[in-house]
């Protein structure tokens, strides 16, 4: 029998063990032959915009172009911000049913962003919408220039990782990612390259 010393020992450390960020990347999800074809279509071929976000009563611009796509009736709000909602593109469906093919997971939508070079970004944040539900799974694809991408504990905000996210990768972002971690994907000022990012979404509607 255990005694009550060491059950209180095991419960603490339990307790202030941080867990592994919950994800897995794979890099070569997306043959460079199509990853760049995918690149050009998506660039040339979407209605890409810069939505403005209120930030302290202010008006500012996002640094990043952006695209949501989806199945009709999904509707997803993020920084007070609604989006408009565009039907899927060949494209965008193609890579939707090569991820859903690989994991299982099925996703209704698609939050797309454009980094036209370095300068574009996204800061920390956790993808907890209400409208992800519960438990978010969130898979995401990059095309074009490699860019790291951060994470961040929630609650020790030292303990830090940072991936590559290369082009043709896919980051399947699991549940506990969003509950326990942050992420961001930081400037990088001299790159001038552009990069696209697809990050597909299981929206809840009215009907589910
Ligand atoms: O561009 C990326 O890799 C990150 C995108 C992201 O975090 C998001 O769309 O919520
Ligand atoms: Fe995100």
């Amino acid at each position: 029998m255990r005694s009550f010393n060491t059950d209180m020992t095991d419960s603490l450390l339990t307790k202030e063990r941080i867990q592994p960020p919950d994800y897995w990347l794979k890099n070569d999800f997306i043959a460079e032959h199509d990853a760049h074809a995918f690149f050009t279509q998506l660039l040339t071929q979407l209605p890409w915009r810069q939505d403005k976000i209120k930030m302290f009563g202010k008006e500012v611009e996002i640094p990043r172009l952006q695209v949501f796509m989806g199945d009709s009736g999904v509707e997803y709000t993020y920084s007070n911000l609604t989006l408009n909602t565009h039907p899927w593109h060949p494209t965008v469906l193609e890579i939707r049913n090569r991820i859903q093919a690989l994991t299982g997971s099925t996703f209704n939508a698609a939050l797309l962003n454009y980094y036209r070079n370095g300068q574009d970004s996204m800061g920390w944040h956790q993808d907890n919408e209400p409208e992800l539900g519960d438990a978010p799974i969130i898979a995401s694809v990059s095309l074009g220039a490699s860019r790291p991408f951060m994470l961040r504990h929630l609650t020790d905000k030292q303990r830090k990782e940072q991936l590559i996210l290369n082009n043709g990768s896919l980051l399947w972002m699991g549940p506990k990612l969003q509950a326990q971690w942050q992420h961001s994907l930081p400037k990088r000022p001299t790159s001038q390259s552009a990069r696209i990012n697809l990050t597909f979404r299981q929206v809840l509607t009215q009907k589910t």
